[in-house]
């Protein structure tokens, strides 16, 4: 995107100097810039900021997380919003770092209130856990609205079980085999099976990847608005552990909601507070779908409700008349998600919308 905003902004100079812009959309038929360029525009001229904390491990190197900011970005234009992305080291919030690093800790915790939203993403092995917990918990305590991705959902998952289940030594066997509360084991199908039970050395083969459906359980939350009331959604996966669907009923009567599933219904893909602004966790990662124009269905709700824009959303979804062609035009945040594959036909025939890579959304 930041590559194309350089470029469009001098559209006359560049292309006159025939450069051939095609190249740059590696595609042969004439491009259609139209829709860049008012990005671009739209872009340019953002100001209101919605404040992100991104709570995670790597907080220095912000490769790690490219797709989770570029899918920020996406869903902050579409909102309106210029975003800043407050990175906040998850072992900064620890109560080790109050004694050890008491300024630290401060500005951790002040970076953490001072956001509109909180972001836990991906991630594998025990360091900052403790603070991604503790962050969650904010969240979820202070009605903060959170989207947790892949561990970040299970991380959610944890807290929850901590805090409103009263399961103290709560934990994913990832960090703690030996947890007497295992809310989140080691691949429930592999485990069942014989010789790959938890086995570290299958690691390499073991992890669930790529595409992947999830159903929605629950009609009417907010995921499955967001996603445009469909009935099912496919999208990517990178993880070995997954929530104990034997705790699924506990959780559910205390009142975390599983809301979309896999077609076995044993493997947890989106849990929900329904009683929570906005506070979603997905076992999928949505960062990798989304798009320039077509932000990832959660991140928008993630970015709209931390821009108090989040019912606005609500109701233009399920409702695809009402959403402008480009999703830019009217300074509302009348976009349409990216739901990959969900391409509608135009009139003339050619696909509406440039990433078409066969996803989908299902009605
Ligand atoms: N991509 C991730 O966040 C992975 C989460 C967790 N470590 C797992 O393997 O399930």
């Amino acid at each position: 995107m930041f590559i194309m905003v350089l470029l469009l902004h001098q559209p006359y100079s560049v292309f006159n100097q025939s450069i051939n812009i095609s190249i740059i959309f590696s595609v042969a038929r004439e491009p259609d810039l139209q829709e860049w360029t008012a990005r671009t525009r739209v872009y340019d001229i953002l100001h209101e900021p919605v404040r992100i904390a991104m709570v995670g491990k790597y907080t220095g190197l912000s490769d790690s997380y490219l797709s989770v900011l570029k899918a920020l970005l996406h869903a902050s234009v579409a909102c309106r919003r210029k975003l800043v992305v407050e990175w906040v080291a998850a072992g900064d919030l620890e109560d080790v770092t109050a004694t050890e690093a008491p300024d630290v800790y401060k500005n951790a915790w002040d970076l953490l209130k001072g956001s509109d939203g909180v972001l836990v993403p991906g991630g594998f092995g025990d360091r900052g856990v403790q603070g991604k917990i503790l962050a969650a918990k904010y969240a979820r305590e202070n009605k903060v609205p959170f989207l947790g991705i892949c561990l970040g959902m299970q991380i959610a998952v944890i807290e929850f079980a901590r805090s409103a289940l009263g399961l103290h030594d709560a934990n994913s066997t990832e960090f703690d085999p030996e947890t007497s509360h295992p809310c989140v084991i080691f691949m429930p199908e592999v485990c069942s099976s014989t010789v790959l039970t938890g086995s570290k050395t299958y690691m390499g083969g073991t992890m669930r990847l790529g595409s992947r459906r999830t159903y929605f359980k629950v009609p009417n939350c907010k995921s499955a608005k967001l996603y445009s009331n469909a009935s099912f959604v496919d999208e990517r996966h990178r993880h070995r552990y997954e929530v104990n669907p034997n705790m699924v009923p506990q959780f559910e009567n205390a009142g975390l909601s599983f809301v979309g599933r896999d077609e076995t219904g044993r493997r947890m893909e989106i849990i929900e507070l329904p009683s929570h602004p906005y506070f979603v966790g997905t076992q999928f990662h949505p960062e990798f779908k989304s798009r320039p124009g077509k932000p990832s269905a959660l991140f928008l709700g993630l970015i709209a409700a931390a821009s108090g824009q989040l019912d606005a959303v609500l109701q233009n979804y399920g409702n695809e008349s009402k959403l402008l062609p480009n999703g830019i035009s009217n300074g509302k945040p009348s976009v349409k998600t990216y739901q990959n594959g969900n391409a509608i036909k135009s009139s003339n025939g050619s696909l509406n919308g440039v990433y078409s890579n066969g996803n989908g959304v299902h009605h």
